[in-house]
């Protein structure tokens, strides 16, 4: 069966495309809901009340994870990955949104739409599975089944300026507050998917002895010609000039950014609001400097030092 004609692909595309006046305030009503707490990690609350069948998700030993804290390049990845599997731009591609051919392993959202596990069930091998869980969250099943997965990080001044333009933009997260509150809170870890520190720690300790190819946004940002060879080599693949060349015009920020399958702009229009901010904003390395103020980047770098202080890994805040 092909990506193209998996029936997930109806049902999801069902439910995208409907307009807010054709959903009942049933939906409506689990927009802006609250963080809960999961294992002590804050999550909104879809995905605590499935958790049990998140957590049991049955993965196939071909399953490729795709990783991130929020706002860290999942989105760009999974066209990067999705690129070289292909061996170029395949028609699905072109036709089928980011979402539905890497489905979000633990999106939720109310019926019509679809959850991740949903879209997964019906999904023709070799599958892409995106997530932002943390390293002690995914399911024991992709680590039994020996899978690849690859985790993006990204500086933690710039997913922060990013996370809070996204929960101003979608209403599937719990609202930001102010600007002021939000800082705290992700310095604090408490915003969806937790602290940003433990995220990223959590995988890069975890790393030894998995098959887990471990990626900066900086660095694809700087040398995306390095970072997708070696992408391509994690996914035991070569590339040639030519399709190197294509692979990077089609993920260029400007190419994804007008391209409706990578830009959510599928995506109705009351859940993510483009016009309060795109889902492909800047895509930068350091629009933190235009944010924040000086005795905000003191407190940030203070918390920095002490929660980075015991390990080995380090981030490139500019370029
Ligand atoms: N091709 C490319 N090049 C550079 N940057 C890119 C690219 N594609 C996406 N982005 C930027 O990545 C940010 C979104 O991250 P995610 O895709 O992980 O978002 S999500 O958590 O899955 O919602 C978001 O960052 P900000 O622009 O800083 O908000 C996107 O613009």
């Amino acid at each position: 069966m092909s990506l193209s004609s998996f029936p997930g692909r109806d049902l999801a595309s069902a439910g995208l495309e409907m307009n807010a006046p054709a959903l009942d305030a049933e939906v409506l009503k689990h927009l802006r809901s609250g963080l809960t707490d999961l294992q002590g990690v804050p999550m909104t609350l879809s995905v605590t009340h499935r958790w049990d069948d998140i957590k049991n998700f049955s993965a196939h030993p071909d399953d490729l994870l795709i990783a991130t804290y929020p706002k860290s390049g999942t989105t760009w990845m999974v066209e990067i990955v999705d690129s070289i599997r292909n061996e170029g731009i395949s028609q699905e591609m072109r036709s089928i949104p980011s979402l539905m051919r890497a489905p979000f392993l633990e999106m939720n959202p109310p019926a019509p739409f679809p959850s991740g596990l949903d879209i997964l069930k019906t999904m023709p091998a070799p599958r892409m599975v995106k997530t932002h869980l943390p390293f002690q969250l995914v399911p024991q099943s992709f680590w039994d089944n020996n899978c690849k997965a690859i985790y993006i990080a990204r500086n933690a001044k710039d997913v922060l300026i990013s996370y809070y333009y996204f929960h101003k933009m979608n209403t599937g997260m719990p609202e930001p507050g102010t600007w002021h509150e939000f800082f705290d809170n992700f310095l604090s870890g408490k915003v969806s998917w937790g602290s940003w520190f433990d995220h990223v720690t959590g995988w890069w300790d975890a790393r030894e002895g998995l098959r887990i190819h471990y990626v900066f946004y900086e660095d694809l940002k700087q040398d995306p010609v390095k970072e997708i060879k070696k992408v391509a080599l994690f996914l035991g693949k070569t590339l040639n000039k030519e399709l190197l060349d294509t692979i990077l015009e089609h993920t260029s920020f400007n190419k994804m950014k007008d391209n409706p399958m990578t830009n959510f702009s599928t995506v109705p229009p009351f859940v993510f609001k483009h016009d309060i901010s795109p889902f492909m904003r800047k895509g930068t390395v350091g629009d933190w400097k235009l944010h924040l103020t000086v005795a905000e980047n003191e407190r940030f770098d203070e918390e920095y030092q002490r929660r980075m202080a015991a390990t080995s890994l380090t981030f490139r805040t500019e370029l």
